[in-house]
């Protein structure tokens, strides 16, 4: 008998036999005939996965500085089936690597993952090779250090928000615990530089709340958006909403215009839009709850938050798109306060404020929408957290790429996909207009500017573009770059990957610049000199607002105050030491794309003893690899190396960068020992290599970063002081980026749970 589908099945099973067996075979024979079988190394914990399941908590174990010690700076760790991949932390190699990066780019599982979570496969971050370099050319413009510092006042206007929601929780805080109020509690903007803002943090920003929070001692734990890899317990399921407004008449970019719930699950993994305040709130049911003494401040988890002001800054200054996502989340908040008589307090002690307590109605709060988490935050969540999740799924797709092709997208992914494209879309049709309608105003020369549709529209335009046109956030200056007459049409960026930069910089900004400023916050509540580097910053900061604030009418100096806070050398000092030792990305991967050698500078060492493979691969000052072997750079365990910055490396002190020594040569510098790799900010190796020759995969948004979290450390240490809890100890959680946790709470998820209290000006 002749049974079809009875054969179909046997060949296709027959199929999928073979292709398993021929991969570990080839897999095999790859391990067999490699030049990095011979290196030293830890031994392989296990046949599948060898020690990738130790290095996932690398972090906070010190894994690579122990293997760097017993194996010397260059050695091989086990991957999949025991692959073997090369480890190294020796300055010559890292740079010879990191400098050639079209010869080694990044692996295509990494390129993939990244893809998947929100980038794209035609943005920067993930395209190699000439396209890479194509488009690097035009976007880096937008970041150049010039344009990126005509975005310091936006970033002044966030971080102005962002403390003024802070205070107002310090003061609620105050007025409802049993403590005493915090003194000289400001009940205005005490910064001159403060503009008002479009959408006021809580309504007035700093009006007074309608009501005390619960019990008397609120911890106040937002859910994180972005927070999907370790579930919360705060976590629930999604809201997706209706269309938008594409009106700009307001400057304020595209707002959502209705949202509303419905039933489309996440899969349980996260909430985006709480639907009730006890979701944003955890109320203790008393003060024993928390330990906390009557005198001291609200317990704040700095992560949220902060995560929502980098997302509207990168929304603000990308594309001039409005998240609105700190405003929306301050107003939950505030709803959230029961609407009960505001406790009697001396005047004297708690200063007036501009609307009486209780005198804002929930209906004066609540605009249309407005409780409402906006769209594209919605939508970018969705995908940047889920596609976070850890999965054997996604170790297997390493080695059978044919499991790539199979898309683990819901109706809600696909949904969220399709949203960021079609706002993508919207923004650089408005972006180009503007650009367009700028350019068609002079008639010097012609551009060229890529419609909708992919074709080219040409306009006119001259040498004062950017002059006249007012966009100043990277997507417009990206869509001038690209519209550039010298530029020829073949060089130009599609359509397609135009729209992939938008969620490139949105997940390449997003949460590295917030985890930076949250691990910042971190190391100096946790200072264990007393707050002493806290204190001395405060006052370096306090003084740059003194001399700005009465020197000149108030509101004028804003240009010259922000860019004495962005030159002071003591806050460059603490950003660039916290940046060293919590770098927000911690590894990079990369592949030898054809047989290769690379130098070092520490000759190899023996396998230990007991091993009885011998030292095979290279030479007392080479190493070579096969076309396809996988290379791992430690970022943070480099940043933190011994040999570079001192047995002290480990620790956080700012003060190293001010010590001046004589180098070898007999220079004086201000830097520590700098036999370290060649950074390309700071001599640190957060933001990659400097130096390129081949290539350079550098992040391109550094200055970006780095102006953002000075600007907002700025503002909020003036007047904010933090404090870790005693007995509140907090994990590092890596997948892409760094993230903290509590031991004792993983149940949270990522949470910094830090105690906030104001500091008035007489006091540091
Ligand atoms: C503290 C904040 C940041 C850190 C620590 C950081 C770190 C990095 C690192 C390590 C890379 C190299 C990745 C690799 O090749 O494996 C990178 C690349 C990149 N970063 Fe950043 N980044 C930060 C902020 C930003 C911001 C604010 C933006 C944009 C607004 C941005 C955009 C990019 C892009 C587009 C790339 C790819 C560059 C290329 O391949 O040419 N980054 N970043």
């Amino acid at each position: 008998m002749f049974y079809p589908a009875l054969l179909i099945f046997v060949s296709l099973s027959a199929a999928v036999v073979l292709y398993i067996l021929g991969t570990f075979i080839t897999l095999l024979f790859r391990q067999y005939v490699s030049p990095l079988r011979g290196l030293p190394g830890p031994p392989s914990r296990s046949f599948f996965i060898g020690n990738l399941k130790e290095m996932h908590d690398q972090e906070n174990n010190n894994l690579v500085a122990r293997w760097t010690a017993s194996y010397g700076h260059t050695f091989v760790y086990r991957g999949f089936v025991g692959g073997h991949r090369l480890m190294t932390t020796d300055p010559l190699a890292v740079s010879h690597i990191l400098g050639h990066a079209y010869d080694f780019p990044k692996p295509d599982f990494i390129r993939d993952a990244l893809a998947e979570m929100a980038a794209g496969h035609d943005g920067l971050l993930t395209v190699e090779g000439n396209d890479h370099h194509r488009q690097r050319k035009i976007i880096s413009p937008a970041f150049s250090a010039s344009h990126i510092r005509t975005l310091s006042p936006l970033f002044h206007e966030k971080a102005c928000q962002l403390r003024d929601i802070w205070l107002d929780i310090i003061r609620h805080h105050s007025l409802t615990s049993s403590s005493p109020p915090s003194p000289n509690l400001p009940s205005s903007p005490s910064d001159p530089l403060v503009q008002p803002v479009a959408n006021p943090s809580i309504d007035s920003p700093h009006a007074q709340p309608t009501s005390p929070l619960g019990h008397g001692k609120p911890l106040i734990h937002l859910p994180n958006p972005f927070a999907g890899f370790e579930p919360s317990k705060t976590l629930h399921t999604s809201n997706s909403s209706t269309g938008f407004s594409t009106s700009v008449s307001d400057g304020a970019g595209l707002r959502p215009r209705t949202s509303k719930p419905s039933s489309n699950d996440v899969e349980n993994v996260m909430s985006h839009t709480p639907t009730s305040p006890s979701q944003y709130v955890t109320i203790p049911s008393s003060s024993s709850d928390t330990g906390m003494s009557p005198t001291e401040g609200p317990k704040v988890d700095v992560l949220v938050w902060l995560a929502r002001a980098t997302l509207d800054t990168i929304g603000d200054a990308g594309f001039g798109y409005s998240f609105n996502s700190l405003a929306t989340a301050a107003r939950t908040l505030r709803r959230s306060r029961h609407t009960i008589p505001a406790p009697s307090i001396p005047s004297s002690t708690v200063p007036p404020t501009s609307a009486p307590v209780d005198a804002v109605s929930e209906e004066g709060e609540n605009g249309a929408g407005e409780e409402e988490e906006n769209e594209l935050a919605r939508a970018f969540g969705i995908i940047f957290s889920t596609a976070r999740q850890f999965r054997i799924f996604t170790i297997l797709q390493v080695w059978f790429p044919i499991l790539r092709r199979f898309k683990r997208d819901n109706a809600t992914m696909q949904q969220a996909r399709a949203t960021m494209n079609r706002i993508g879309m919207q923004l650089i049709t408005e972006r180009r207009e503007e650009v367009l309608n700028a350019a068609s105003k002079s008639s010097r020369h012609t551009t060229s500017l890529i419609s909708e549709d992919g074709d080219e529209k040409t306009a006119d335009g001259d040498e004062d573009l950017d002059e006249r046109t007012k966009g100043r956030d990277l997507l417009s200056v990206l869509i001038r770059s690209n519209a550039s007459p010298s530029l020829p049409a073949t060089q130009r960026l599609t359509l397609s990957e135009t729209l992939s930069q938008i969620s490139t910089f949105l997940s390449a900004g997003h949460e590295t610049t917030s985890s930076a400023l949250t691990w910042t916050l971190y190391v100096l509540a946790k200072d264990p000199n007393g707050h002493e580097i806290q204190r001395k910053l405060r006052r370096e900061l306090r003084e740059i607002h003194r001399l700005h604030s009465s020197a000149v009418p108030s509101g004028s100096s804003t240009e010259e105050e922000l860019g004495a806070v962005l030159n002071n050398s003591y806050l460059d000092v603490v950003v660039r030491e916290s940046l060293r030792v919590n770098s927000p990305v911690t590894t990079t991967m990369r592949v030898a794309l054809k047989d290769s050698i690379i130098p070092i500078s520490s000759p190899l060492r023996s396998p230990l003893p007991g091993s009885d493979e011998p030292l095979t691969n290279g030479s007392a000052n080479i190493i070579r690899l096969n076309k396809g072997d996988i290379i791992s750079i430690p970022i943070q365990a480099i940043n933190k190396s011994k040999s570079v910055y001192g047995d002290d490396a480990d620790v956080f002190r700012p003060e190293r960068w001010l010590e001046q020594q004589t180098n070898t040569v007999g220079e004086t510098t201000s830097v520590p020992n700098r036999r370290g790799v060649q950074g390309l900010w700071g001599g640190i190796l957060t933001f990659l290599n400097g130096n390129p020759i081949n290539g350079n995969r550098a992040c391109i948004g550094y200055r970006f970063s780095i102006n953002e979290i000075k600007i907002f450390l700025y503002v909020i240490l003036r007047d904010i002081d933090f404090t870790l809890d005693e007995g509140i100890e907090i994990e590092k959680k890596v997948n892409v980026v760094t993230r903290p946790c509590v031991k004792s709470e993983p149940h949270l998820g990522n949470q910094m749970p830090l105690r906030m209290r104001y500091m008035p000006p007489d006091d540091i």
